[in-house]
């Protein structure tokens, strides 16, 4: 049961406030009583501004509505469209020429070119296996995944076979990145064999191997004729280590589940750890335990005897919540929840304090910034918001102005559209724009839900909005300053096990003139790390084409033609329905918020809150406009239902959705399609927490 006291008239989670109080306020020498004074004083500033906004959503959603179904049946008048657009306040005008002022910028931000990795904070894990991503073996990565055009690995302990192509694969890397005089890497004989053709590219003597410099990151070439590997290398080379996850990203949203006290308790002990850089975590894995930690920085000697060394770990920030949600771990003296994006700015700021304040084992800023990403921000007033609140959270915890950084989400359409206007709003903290394809997509299906049938999902990626969407975003970044300063980042790899073809498609968002871009996982740090030393996205940055404009970016990704046949409307459906379930199930019974699910192909695909937003939409946009229908879609439901309780049958906790209609998990996935049209921006939150907390209580 939920102890709750009082806190300057608030009544928080007794468990919250004592960790606040003794692990974070304690240490850094703040008055517990100041604090939540200064707390509750905030909240009286914010929370009614923050419900004008979500208010102000509804109201922007309701005239849009109203305008399709006024027009329906009618040919799209686009310049009509826009017109209604600028005069309901949805479109705003551009501010004008500015330049971002954000100063005390980390290199790995600012200056390099690399991985962002994102990582659900609940799996204390995952949180240190990505912390620790900054570096990767390419060895490890090209055995273990398809990124290697070789035969599968055998069973059965090391395939040599496979093991020769893994090396030979490396060994073109080194020639391409590191190239040699008149040699190639697969010549050597040894540590000292070999003349760079760019000696600048020789950063140093690392314990066992050299280390190299290429477009800003660093190759280790570890030479080890004690490794089962080196012994057997003309050269001794046992490995080849990439600097990987240049930065990765604590997810306290859409990859976890986390509804209460408890959930954000966790969520924020996870932080603290990684903060203080005591997080540990031990785990079955092989037959054995392991344990893990942080690790610690790589040291090297320059050639002239100079210890140095390089951060170890990636450079962290945390996503906070957006605006929507509220939790009941923190209650005004009226009883209404607060909002969670509130909760989320002051706990994760305060913990991070102990870092730039210089109490933390390792360090993370070595800029002295705290890095937050804000995600589902709808248009400049709300990136206003976060701005003011940010400035609020400074002043309650004394730290300097901007030492909160933010990076923005660019995934709701409102956003998308008056770009300039939002990046202005948060000038002189921003640190990313970022395009999360995923939200956006399902914001693209909400915003005109009443507009018309939706294309098919696959031919979204296609679609005039989405192509205009991505380039924009990079040419208004750039217009704005970013380069140099802040990330111009671009979305999720959500195919974990498709390295191959990530290793094909993904260096598009270099040539695309991003100098970061999301990965799902450690390895696939490592490997898209190749793309940044074939590519140097700041010269890419200097001559980009003109990007399309705001009309290709409002042209509605509506179906020309709904003659669809019966088995494109089932295919599209089921994979809809076989997504969602498959992920909701782990979401409320289990509490995952990330999980790889099977498509109808059987690929698995990385699903979290913002793809269910997309599959919940689509389907309940097809329902509305009669493409398919309520039994058709039970019909689906159902059959996907048995075939992800057989996908998940080697799981002793599972709980079969077949025969468990009524359950939390089944109720949840029929709300999300059945009460889709009236979710607020189509989100999933709302629904998901209430059936998670149904089967918590339960
Ligand atoms: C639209 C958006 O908002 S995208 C942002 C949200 N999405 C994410 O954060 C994706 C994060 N990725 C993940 O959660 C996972 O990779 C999943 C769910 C996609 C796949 O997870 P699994 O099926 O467990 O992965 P798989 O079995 O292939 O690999 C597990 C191993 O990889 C590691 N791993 C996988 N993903 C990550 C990660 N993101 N960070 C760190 N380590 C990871 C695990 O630690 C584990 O290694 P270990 O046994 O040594 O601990
Ligand atoms: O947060 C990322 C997205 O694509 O949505
Ligand atoms: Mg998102």
């Amino acid at each position: 049961m939920t102890s709750m006291i009082n806190r300057a008239g608030l009544s928080i989670d007794e468990r919250l406030a004592t960790f606040l109080e003794t692990q974070v306020l304690t240490p850094l020498g703040r008055d517990a009583d100041a604090f939540w004074d200064g707390f509750a004083a905030l909240l009286a500033d914010f929370v009614p501004r923050n419900r004008a906004l979500l208010a102000k959503r509804i109201e922007l959603q309701s005239q849009i509505d109203d305008w399709h179904i006024d027009h329906s049946g009618k040919p799209h008048d686009a310049a009509a469209y826009r017109t209604f657009l600028e005069n309901i306040g949805y479109l705003v005008p551009e501010p004008g020429d500015f330049q971002i002022g954000t100063k005390n910028v980390d290199p790995e931000i600012a200056t390099m070119a690399g991985p962002q990795l994102v990582v659900p904070i609940l799996n204390a894990r995952f949180l240190l296996n990505a912390a620790n991503a900054r570096w990767g073996s390419l060895y490890d990565a090209f055995y273990g995944t398809d990124a290697l055009d070789a035969p599968p690995a055998k069973a059965g302990g090391y395939d040599k076979a496979r093991g020769d192509a893994v090396i030979a694969r490396g060994r073109e890397f080194l020639d391409a990145a590191l190239p040699l005089v008149d040699q190639s890497w697969a010549d050597l004989a040894d540590k000292d064999d070999g003349t760079l053709q760019d000696e600048s590219q020789w950063v140093g003597f690392t314990d066992k191997g050299l280390l190299f410099q290429n477009n800003g990151l660093h190759i280790e070439v570890v030479f080890d004729r004690n490794t089962p590997v080196g012994a057997d290398d003309k050269a001794g080379i046992a490995d080849i280590m990439l600097e990987s996850a240049l930065t990765t990203i604590a997810d306290c949203e859409d990859s976890v589940a986390a509804v209460d006290a408890e959930d954000k308790l966790l969520a924020y002990t996870n932080w603290l750890g990684i903060i203080r850089g005591d997080l540990e975590e031990s785990f079955e894995k092989g037959g054995k335990t392991l344990t893990r930690q942080l690790n610690g920085d790589k040291a090297y000697k320059t050639s002239a005897g100079e210890a140095c060394s390089l951060s170890g770990r990636s450079l962290m920030f945390v996503r906070n919540v957006g605006h929507l949600m509220t939790n009941p771990a923190i209650r005004h003296a009226d009883g209404d929840e607060i909002p969670e994006g509130i909760m989320d700015a002051v706990f994760t700021s305060a913990i991070s304090t102990i870092d730039v304040e210089g109490h933390a084992k390792y360090g993370n800023s070595k800029a002295g910034s705290i890095y937050i990403v804000k995600p589902k921000m709808h248009g400049p007033e709300e990136c206003a918001f976060t701005n003011d609140l940010f400035d609020a959270v400074e002043d309650l915890l004394g730290l300097p102005r901007h030492t909160i950084k933010v990076g923005v989400m660019d995934e709701e359409r409102r956003t998308s559209a008056n770009l300039g206007a939002c990046i202005h709003a948060v000038k002189d903290r921003i640190v990313f724009i970022n395009t999360g394809f995923l939200d956006r997509t399902g914001d693209e299906i909400h915003t005109s839900m009443q507009a018309g049938p939706m294309m098919r999902k696959g031919a979204m990626k296609g679609s005039d909005w989405l192509l205009a969407y991505e380039a924009r975003n990079v040419a208004i970044g750039l217009k704005h300053g970013l380069s140099g300063v802040a990330q111009i980042g671009k979305g999720m790899w959500a195919a974990p096990d498709l390295m191959g073809q990530m290793m094909t498609d993904k260096i598009g968002h270099l040539r695309a003139g991003a100098n970061t871009a999301w990965v799902p996982s450690p390895t696939a740090a490592t490997l898209h790390a190749l793309h940044y030393h074939q590519e140097n996205v700041f010269e890419i940055q200097k001559s980009l084409p003109q990007p399309a404009g705001l009309d290709a970016l409002l042209n509605i990704p509506l179906a020309e033609n709904t003659n669809w046949p019966e088995d494109e409307l089932r295919e599209e459906l089921d994979n809809n329905c076989q997504g969602l379930l498959g992920y909701v199930v782990r979401w409320v019974d289990a509490g995952v918020g990330c999980s790889k699910v099977p498509d109808i192909n059987d690929v698995g695909l990385m699903e979290d809150r913002a793809t269910l937003r997309i599959s919940s939409q689509h389907i309940a946009n097809w329902l509305l406009h009669g493409i398919v229908s309520e039994d058709q879609v039970m019909d689906s439901l159902n059959r996907m239902a048995a075939k992800v309780d057989a996908q998940n049958a080697g799981d002793s906790t599972y709980i079969p959705l077949i025969g468990n209609e009524d359950a939390p998990a089944f109720s949840a996935a029929k709300d999300l399609i059945f009460k889709g049209v009236e979710q607020p921006s189509g989100y999933t939150e709302p629904l998901l927490h209430h059936w998670r907390k149904v089967k918590k209580a339960g």
